[in-house]
């Protein structure tokens, strides 16, 4: 089976490191400094499950170099999103899956104006990852879920396979990916639009009596958009949003207040912005996503 991870960061980097080092046949689309040390150095993983060093892979800023594969993972920041779709078709036959796990609920609809709909299979992660320098990633925390739709697609199953030949990535198909991408949206962009504003991590969020009305209040706007959009949350949502944030290591923040720290542009257009545009085309009130994205907007475009 050969694979193309589009962008090779935080989520791409790991999960290709984590294949290429079982022995899949991976390549690497990256650019910049990053592709550079790929190509001197490879790649190194520092995680809580044990470091992992990949001194040589393949690695392009050119997918016509790779050509045609059986899964591209579509791992790039939704600013990116568009762009890179409109890159893969040289990655791209009649049998590719492009699997994509950006946040949000917006890149299948972005993908599909570059690959077949019907090719398109969403999917989330909980792994937390970035990139710390070029060439090193870091994962924060010990969580490796994968969860994508295809489930019955041969191509996917065959990734499943595949993945589970990997230490550090449990690949769950499902159903009803849809409700995966749903819940995960509403619990990201509290989680995001809380550790993002607050500059804090999540334990002392969940700590402080005030703070933690605000991502209670964040999660609980995302529900209410959830259910005026049809795709409702489960009854023990608010309950099981709440113990997964209690289990995520205290010191654990978004991957969009990691990119805000390091003052690069920021997902909040499709997080707390994307809860503020739902909000009013449904008519339900927003007031903590909307302060959440006119407050960030100021530095959606980072300056890094
Ligand atoms: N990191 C995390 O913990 C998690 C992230 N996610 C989601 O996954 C998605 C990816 O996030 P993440 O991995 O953190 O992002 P990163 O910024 O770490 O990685 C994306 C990489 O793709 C590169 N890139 C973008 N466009 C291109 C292109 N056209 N050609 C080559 N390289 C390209 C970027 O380069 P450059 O740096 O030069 O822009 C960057 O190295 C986001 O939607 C995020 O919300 C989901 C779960 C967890
Ligand atoms: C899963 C989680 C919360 C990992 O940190 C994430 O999706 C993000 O930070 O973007």
């Amino acid at each position: 089976m050969r694979i193309a991870m589009m962008g090779s960061g935080g989520i791409g980097g790991y999960l290709g490191l984590r294949l290429a080092k079982s022995g899949a046949d991976v390549s690497f689309i990256a650019r910049g400094a990053h592709l550079q040390a790929m190509r001197d150095n490879g790649l190194r993983l520092e995680s809580p499950l044990g470091n992992v060093d990949l001194p040589r892979v393949t690695a392009t800023d050119d997918p016509a170099e790779i050509g045609k594969v059986d899964i591209v993972v579509v791992a790039v920041k939704l600013y990116d999103c568009e762009a890179a779709g409109s890159s893969l078709a040289p990655l791209v036959g009649t049998n590719t899956r492009v699997v994509t796990l950006l946040n949000g609920i917006d890149s299948a609809d972005i993908l599909a104006g570059f690959v077949p709909r019907a090719q398109i299979v969403c999917g989330t992660t909980y792994v937390s990852s970035y990139v710390e320098a070029p060439g090193l990633i870091k994962q924060a925390g010990a969580m490796t879920e994968v969860t994508l739709g295809g489930r019955s697609d041969p191509v996917i199953e065959a990734f499943q396979d595949t993945c589970g030949k990997a230490e550090g990535i449990d690949l769950l198909l499902v159903d009803d990916v849809d409700q995966q991408v749903w819940s995960k949206f509403v619990l990201l962009s509290a989680f995001s639009g809380a550790t993002s504003l607050m500059r804090s991590s999540i334990g002392p969020i969940l700590a402080d009596v005030e703070s933690r009305q605000f991502i209670d209040q964040l999660r609980d706007e995302g529900m209410a958009i959830a259910a005026a959009a049809g795709h409702p949350m489960a009854d023990d949502f608010a309950q099981q949003a709440t113990s997964l944030w209690q289990r995520i290591p205290g010191e654990t923040k978004s991957s969009m207040a990691n990119d805000l720290a390091r003052r690069k542009r920021i997902e909040v257009a499709w997080l707390s912005g994307r809860m503020h545009s739902l909000g009013r085309e449904f008519g339900v009130p927003t007031p903590a996503h909307t302060a959440v994205y006119r407050a960030l907007h100021l530095h959606a475009k980072g300056t890094a």
